[in-house]
């Protein structure tokens, strides 16, 4: 990565403003997944190991510049306190005089979380004010929030312009993974594609079918796909107005030589639910009043196929509707079919599909899960992301 890092500037006894992504689920006050918590610790650990007063800074949730007392960061800090094994305190505000007066207290090595960025209404507009009021708190910038790197907001990229500003450890994994996946891959190079709409997947198929060998789509997005080759869908997803994108889609892959997989077989339901009937099908058998929710298991034996002859894979997007157990066999097939090639270097590209792997216990078998949702899609995408341009060159 061509951006300095942490390990590139002296911190020791610096006040380090560190940005991460905590944007966590959480239920009841308590936080219910905690790998992006996890996630940043190196970083953590490696600023209070070198002597840095840590302030930590992130955002959770939508609560559109207004205090949220679901969204504040109290139960994160708790969290984060039993993880890293020391007192870790939170303060009420993000940035001011009360902030001000906390950080006063800091010694060397100590870890201080500040409330919720987004309860300002100048976070999410990056205004210069608020990203000076970030800076004041601070002598250095770390960016560690690679899951918010698209986002061009007051803490991840307006700040950046104020105080020396380099990137924290666990982005500069995912920006190492991720980029080498993209400009250097071993081959043959897979892409797994699936997920609910074509809309959200345009730019990344798009920017895919450059560097890939082959080409795998499942999920909702598969239905205009079949539909483009002049199938009925019944009542599956179907995008009518990227039809005829869908087919120039196919038509790219034929003439790059990249091998483009749709599903042969699905799982039809006639009704949206756990307590469906079911049917498998060939995929010009879509009955008129039923839903596929599901590749069958023809077309999962050829992904698992596909997936175990590739050296690396990247997947982004369920192959059906995981959350439901009767359409949950397509997005578990790949998964395992990931966990058990061990030759193969497996790289999930954040939000559903890293749910997915989680869900059914191979997280820990997967070479690399991305923390990012938005973030890796965009990456993905070939699109600079703001929270990275802004960073300190090398
Ligand atoms: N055949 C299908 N019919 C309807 N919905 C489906 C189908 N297959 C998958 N889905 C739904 O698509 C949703 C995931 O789509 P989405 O595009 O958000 O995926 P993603 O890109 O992995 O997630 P994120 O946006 O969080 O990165 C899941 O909730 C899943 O139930
Ligand atoms: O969960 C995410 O993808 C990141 O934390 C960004 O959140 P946002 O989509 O609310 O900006």
């Amino acid at each position: 990565m061509n951006k300095k890092s942490v390990k590139d500037i002296d911190v020791k006894g610096k006040r380090v403003f560190c940005r991460v992504d905590f944007n966590v689920p959480m239920k009841d006050g308590q936080v219910t997944d905690e790998t992006r918590i996890r996630a940043a610790l190196p970083t953590i650990q490696y600023l209070t190991e070198q002597g840095a007063k840590v302030i930590l800074a992130s955002h959770l949730g939508r609560p559109k510049g207004q205090a949220v007392d679901e969204l504040r960061l109290t139960p994160v800090a708790k969290r984060l306190s039993e993880l890293l094994g020391k007192e870790v305190k939170k303060t009420d505000e993000a940035y001011g005089d009360s902030v001000q007066a906390e950080i006063g207290t800091m010694t060397d090595g100590d870890v201080l979380l500040l409330e919720n960025v987004r309860f300002y209404p100048g976070e999410e507009k990056n205004d210069p004010e608020l990203a000076k009021a970030f800076a004041e708190l601070a002598d250095v910038y770390v960016n560690d929030a690679f899951g918010a790197a698209h986002r061009a907001h007051a803490s991840t990229e307006g700040i950046a312009h104020h105080l020396p500003a380099v990137s924290g450890l666990l982005m500069e994994k995912e920006l190492d993974v991720l980029g080498k996946a993209l400009s250097n891959p071993e081959r043959p190079f897979t892409a797994i594609i699936g997920g609910a709409k074509v809309k959200d997947k345009i730019g990344v198929i798009e920017n895919l079918l450059e560097k890939v060998d082959n080409l795998i789509i499942g999920g909702g997005l598969a239905y205009t796909f079949v539909k483009a080759q002049g199938h009925e869908v019944g009542k599956s997803l179907l995008e009518a107005d990227k039809i005829d994108l869908a087919n120039s889609f196919i038509e790219k892959a034929k003439e790059k030589g990249v091998n483009f997989y749709m599903p042969v077989d699905v799982i039809v339901a006639d009704d949206f639910g756990e307590h469906a009937n079911t049917k498998v099908v060939a995929i010009d058998e879509i009955p008129a009043d039923w839903e596929a929710l599901d590749i069958g298991p023809k077309t999962s034996e050829i992904y698992q196929d596909v997936i175990q002859k590739s050296k690396l894979v990247i997947w982004n997007g369920p192959m059906g509707v995981f959350e439901l157990e009767k359409f949950a066999n397509g997005t578990k097939a790949v998964a395992q079919a990931l966990a058990d090639a061990t030759d193969t270097y497996s790289v999930i590209g954040g939000g559903d599909s890293a749910a997915a792997v989680e869900k059914f216990n191979l997280a820990d078998k997967m070479s690399h899960i991305s923390t990012g949702g938005g973030a890796s899609l965009e990456f993905m995408e070939g699109k600079a992301l703001p929270g990275v341009v802004a960073l300190n060159d090398k």
